[in-house]
């Protein structure tokens, strides 16, 4: 298992092992005691999937708020996405600031978004499935949102903004300097 941090060093990008023959593939997607070993020690309560039938489609930015809080180890089981994490962590010195990675299937890699970040992706192949972990429970009450294209974040989103796919709740979300304290 590979593990390497983005330029906002919480965030991290992990690639297990994927053992192939002529049967196809066999890889271990989580190891709880190798996580562990690599300084990431979480215990992950609730997988989620989601199916995004279009390009473009964009989900997030997304976040609940303490004590609901979640770390989320997202992979890609079909197609490809653009992953990002913004830093909304109000001490943090890079707070406001995003990472962004492709996380996809092809490359069998994984993102590991820590609780402090609004996360969401977009999505650049059609029928991209996507799998993740989260450390805590689903709580509606403690689901909050961040603009997707909030000018001030500056994300490079693969997609305009007239053209996105979103739910009507993501339309809504608001900008950064309307967030008030999260985290
Ligand atoms: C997140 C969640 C949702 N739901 C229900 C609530 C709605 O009736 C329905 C769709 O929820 P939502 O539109 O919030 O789904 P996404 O837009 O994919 O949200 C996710 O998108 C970005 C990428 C994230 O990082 C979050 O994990 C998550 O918020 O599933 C549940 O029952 N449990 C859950 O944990």
């Amino acid at each position: 298992m590979d593990i390497v941090s983005l330029d906002i060093p919480d965030v991290k990008i992990i690639r297990p092992k994927k053992f192939g023959d002529h049967r196809g593939f066999f890889s271990e997607t989580y190891n709880k005691k190798a996580f562990a070993a690599a300084g990431i020690d979480l215990d992950f309560v609730q997988d989620n999937q989601s199916l995004s039938a279009e390009v473009g489609t964009v989900r997030g930015l997304h976040f609940q708020l303490p004590p609901f809080a979640q770390d989320k180890l997202l992979r890609v089981v079909r197609g490809a996405i653009l992953d990002v994490a913004v830093d909304i962590r109000r001490n943090s010195p890079t707070y406001g600031q995003h990472v962004t990675a492709v996380i996809s299937a092809a490359e069998w890699n994984q993102i590991l978004v820590p609780i402090g970040f609004a996360h969401g992706f977009c999505t650049l192949e059609p029928d991209t499935e996507v799998i993740y972990k989260v450390t805590n429970y689903y709580s509606p009450e403690h689901d909050r949102g961040l603009l997707w294209n909030d000018p001030a974040l500056g994300i490079d989103w693969p997609v305009s903004g007239d053209k996105a796919r979103l739910s009507d709740k993501d339309h809504k979300h608001p900008p950064l300097a309307e967030l008030g304290d999260c985290f």
